[in-house]
């Protein structure tokens, strides 16, 4: 006997580009969107019978439509209307998810100031957030950012590890500490000025990785976490993924050079995984 233990559906990498237009200078925000629904799908997977089915290109226009009347500033806010918007049409769906990941834009700068309406890619960070209801249920949000590409050449050591036969690794007290921090966390409360906290939980991150003396990876992923948690009282939980981007250091002895911390090669790949979640005591 086989049954169908699970199904969800929808819509994903609905990109949309939303301009909006001030006196004073537009605003550009570009968002890519995942829709995924629960529900009474099951005559679908088993006899073929679409009536319970929304289609998923439904889904698409519905993002489009909405972004249209959508006051909302936040991609957290517009997330919400979202799920209220399928849920509230559609009885059939037992719970809605949407997920955004938004493209840095910033105002292009000339002549020392900002261009009204010309923009540049700011790097390829992403801000992201999931936000997700049942039909009777509150939301659930985990908001975050992925690919903050970030390096320091200072204060990063690494020594005191377990040394074994397979041992290679040189313990070093000055190395360059090069990552991607990709951070998720959860909000206490479901109406909050969104994107001012996102500011608050980034610039806290930032401020600490560039300040903190570092052992280890680990220690500065636990250091910025905490201090996201000290700052920002509307979150309680934060999940962050740091890889160890190394960069090694170059061996010009051949050559007759010395190198006193000063030629690396970056690599990408194998690169270390550190990840650890950091909630407040209940
Ligand atoms: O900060 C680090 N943590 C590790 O666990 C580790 N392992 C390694 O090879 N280099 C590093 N660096």
């Amino acid at each position: 006997m086989i049954e169908l233990a699970q199904n969800r559906y929808g819509k994903s990498r609905v990109r949309l580009m939303k301009v909006t237009r001030h006196s004073h200078g537009h605003e550009l925000r570009e968002w890519t969107v995942q829709v995924l629904l629960k529900g009474a799908f099951d005559s679908a997977h088993l006899d073929g019978d679409n009536s319970k089915i929304l289609s998923t290109d439904t889904m698409k226009n519905t993002v489009y439509s909405l972004a249209r009347t959508s006051q909302a500033t936040s991609m957290e806010d517009f997330a919400k209307e979202l799920v209220d918007f399928l849920l509230g049409h559609n009885p059939q769906v037992s719970s809605a998810s949407v997920s955004i990941e938004s493209t840095m834009w910033k105002h292009l700068t000339v002549d020392g100031n900002p261009h009204p309406s010309a923009f540049m890619r700011g790097s390829g960070e992403l801000q992201t957030t999931n936000v997700e209801r049942t039909q009777s249920g509150s939301f659930l949000i985990l908001s975050g950012l992925d690919n903050l590409v970030l390096l320091k050449t200072a204060h990063s050591s690494f020594e005191g590890y377990i040394k074994d036969s397979l041992t290679t690794l040189p313990e070093t007290k000055d190395r360059l500490f090069g990552t991607a921090v990709r951070a998720e966390w959860q909000y206490t409360s479901a109406t909050l000025d969104f994107e001012a906290v996102r500011i608050k939980i980034r610039e806290t991150m930032l401020r600490t990785f560039a300040n903190h003396d570092s052992k280890s990876v680990q220690q500065t992923l636990y250091a910025m976490a905490a201090s996201a948690l000290e700052d920002v009282p509307e979150i309680d939980e934060i999940e962050i993924t740091m890889p160890n981007k190394h960069c090694l250091l170059v061996d010009l002895s051949r050559f007759g050079q010395d190198n006193p911390n000063e030629i690396f090669v970056p690599t990408d790949e194998p690169h270390g995984y550190i990840e650890a979640r950091v909630r407040r005591k209940s």
